[in-house]
């Protein structure tokens, strides 16, 4: 038997439904054979998958020690949990779900505080005046240290916060802290106000693949199979099918038409009835169709499609660069 793909999705929070629509999307759907408290399953579809359900901070370390292969978390935990994280994954797409930016926010009392300069200077004052750092709450202590290296500052101190981070200044336990925020109300509801320039990183879940598992046979053909339909869905997603006849619809026609409403014909010119086939990205839609109509279309039709599946298989090629670069 050849090993198993590993694959390390969310078993719980708030990116494990996104997850599991997103593989179905694409016609994989997530299988748990033995009911939700299985924490081993199958993705349909394809042949030698293993799913490996973990938080999503659990994902992050399996990846770096390579005991999976991939798997969707969130790229802040991917920075916060990998030291030198491009060396060790790489992170193949982001996935339009779970937004959310980690930042340095402060008191909205702290008027004079607007930069991380500002910030900067408080805590010299803060540190010459009562001989203690200022305290800095988070879990993200990592992308903490960088961030706040590099902006020169060094007069902090952080305190491990492991939940309810933004009610640490009240509570008088930090002056500051670094944490994810997604629509703010939680700041605002803790009185906290986010430094102009402390946004420390804008994450979404992504699509990661580890570079220190071993990938040699079964992985990377399963890998190879699970990208071809990703990729097929997500051409297909961007794109409606545009179909019409008419006697006039010749090679410079569909010329013109790729070029202004950015369409591909994916099967190339029109037929000799003037059969033509188009796919259209949604925005420029309404205005091919009345093109085509000026130009002598009595009717044109528009669906959605399902798949594309092309030659090239873009998250493949991407993984392989990355295994062999
Ligand atoms: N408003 C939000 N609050 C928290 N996490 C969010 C939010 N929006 C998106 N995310 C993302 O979701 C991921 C965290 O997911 P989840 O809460 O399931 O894991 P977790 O809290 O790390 O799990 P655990 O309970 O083991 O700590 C992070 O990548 C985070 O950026
Ligand atoms: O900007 P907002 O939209 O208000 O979202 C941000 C808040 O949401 C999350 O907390 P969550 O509700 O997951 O609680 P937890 O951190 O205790 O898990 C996160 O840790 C922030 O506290
Ligand atoms: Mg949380």
């Amino acid at each position: 038997m050849t090993t198993p793909l590993i694959l390390a999705v969310p078993s719980k929070g708030r990116l494990q439904e996104n997850v599991h629509a997103f593989f179905s999307r694409a016609g994989m759907p997530l299988t748990q054979a033995r009911g939700a408290r299985d924490y081993r399953g199958a993705l349909g579809g394809v042949e030698g998958v293993e799913v490996a359900y973990l938080s999503a901070s659990e994902i992050a370390a399996a990846l770096a020690s390579g005991t999976a292969h991939l798997g969707v978390t969130g790229e802040d935990l991917v920075r916060e949990n990998i030291h030198e994280a491009d060396s060790r994954v790489a992170l193949l797409e982001k996935l339009g779900f779970g937004h959310a930016n980690v930042v340095v926010a402060v008191p909205q009392a702290w008027i004079d505080v607007r930069t991380m300069d500002d910030l900067d200077d408080v805590a010299s004052h803060f540190h010459g005046r009562t001989g203690r750092r200022i305290r800095v709450a988070t879990k993200y202590v990592n992308l903490t240290r960088g961030y706040f290296a590099r902006h020169g500052i060094i007069d902090y101190r952080i305190v491990e916060s492991a939940g309810a981070t933004e009610g640490t200044p009240a509570a008088g336990t930090a002056e500051l802290i670094v944490d994810i925020t997604t629509t703010g109300a939680t700041l605002a509801a803790n009185a906290l106000k986010v430094v102009d320039d402390g946004i420390i990183l804008k994450s979404e879940a992504n699509l990661v693949a580890s570079l220190t598992a071993n990938w040699s046979g079964g992985p990377l053909a399963a890998a190879r199979a699970m990208f071809d339909r990703l990729g097929a869905e997500k051409r297909a997603r961007t794109m409606r099918e545009v179909r019409t006849r008419f006697a006039d619809c010749d090679a410079s026609l569909v010329d013109e038409a790729v070029a202004a409403y950015r369409c591909v014909a994916p099967f190339g010119g029109p037929t000799s009835s003037g059969m033509l086939t188009l796919h259209c990205p949604p925005d420029t839609l309404h205005a091919l169709a009345t093109f085509l109509r000026q130009r002598g279309a009595s009717m044109v039709t528009v669906g959605p499609i399902e798949y594309v599946f092309a030659a090239d298989n873009p998250l493949y090629e991407a993984l392989d660069a990355r295994l062999n670069g």
